[in-house]
């Protein structure tokens, strides 16, 4: 590994534990790539974590995860920001650039529960937590019975609502559990054809001011080509259906034999309706072939299931 001239790098991070848990991933990873390197994070609280008595959805919104890191990038109190793919919304703003994703953990999401082993062993009326709509859409489109209830808070908040009797069953991502150690917790990795993944879930991406060759510099050797080429495909889908991280859009990118399949849906959050496509391609067509499937879903009725919202 070569050396660049920085001294130090500094790493806007929320501060709830997920969070924390991959900005030291990322400064542990970027200190073996430069071992003379100051690298120090920069803990930062975003209007999401604040405010946790509202669905995402309601208090709308895009990059309510990401304005404080971002504006942590302008004041120069901080040289990068990593993120939850799942939280970037489908643009960013002229002034950034995020050209580094790393090698995800789990895109898939978690059936969590003290007493059920997987959504179609939840008896009638079951109670599930989730504040996603996207999660919503899907499981209610399967078992219409079960009552979907709002869920917000950091993983250890949900969970904690779970045990003390408040839900039957929540969901969450694999990949927050298994990164802070909770993996146990899993009873079920829903498969795709239950709920398709969030767009880049599981992914952390690091974003730079647009033009700061030197943090682009000091990152690089973190990207992984072949999750930037799903995310691509993933991320396509978003820009093209409304550039929302909040709504009930789901895109599942997977290099089978050198080609990128890409799945996705948008569905209604009651479970109404769920329009759902997929399409296989060249892994060099990746954006090309996430917006030809959003415009497809769009022709199917999702252009109504979004304009509803
Ligand atoms: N919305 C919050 C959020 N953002 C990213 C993750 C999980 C980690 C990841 O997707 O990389 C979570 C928690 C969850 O959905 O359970």
């Amino acid at each position: 590994m070569t050396d660049t001239p920085t001294a130090r790098l500094r790493i806007a991070t929320r501060k709830s534990e997920l969070a924390m848990w991959q900005a030291r991933d990322v400064q542990q990873r970027l200190q073996a790539a430069h071992p003379a390197m100051t690298i120090s994070l920069v803990p930062l609280s975003t209007r999401g974590d604040r405010i946790t008595d509202r669905p995402l959805a309601a208090i709308g919104g895009k990059g309510l995860f990401l304005k404080e890191l971002e504006q942590a990038l302008l004041t120069g109190e901080a040289d990068i920001a990593v993120h939850s793919m799942k939280d970037v919304p489908a643009e960013l703003e002229p002034e950034f650039d995020l050209p580094v994703v790393l090698a995800g953990g789990s895109p898939f999401d978690a059936f969590v529960s003290n007493r059920f082993d997987s959504p179609a062993d939840l008896p009638a009326g079951a109670r599930l937590g989730t504040s996603s709509l996207r999660r919503a859409a899907q499981l209610k489109h399967h078992r219409p019975d079960l009552d979907v209830a709002s869920l917000r808070g950091n993983v250890g908040t949900r969970l904690g609502k779970l045990d003390a009797g408040e839900f039957d069953a929540i969901v969450l991502a694999c990949a927050g559990l298994e990164r802070l150690g909770m993996a146990d917790r899993i009873r079920q990795q829903m498969p795709p054809e239950v709920c398709l993944p969030a767009i880049g879930q599981g992914v952390m991406g690091i974003e730079i001011r647009a033009g700061d060759l030197v943090a682009a510099e000091a990152i690089a050797a973190l990207n992984d080509v072949d999750t930037h080429v799903r995310v691509t495909a993933e991320r396509a889908v978003n820009a093209r259906l409304a550039g929302s991280c909040h709504l009930p859009i789901a895109a599942f990118a997977e290099l089978e034999a050198g080609q990128l399949r890409l799945r996705a849906c948008v569905g209604a959050p009651d479970g109404s309706q769920l329009v759902a496509d997929e399409t296989t391609g060249p892994t060099d067509q990746a954006a090309a072939l996430g917006t030809a499937l959003a415009e497809r879903l769009l022709a199917a009725g999702a252009d109504r299931i979004l304009a509803a919202l």
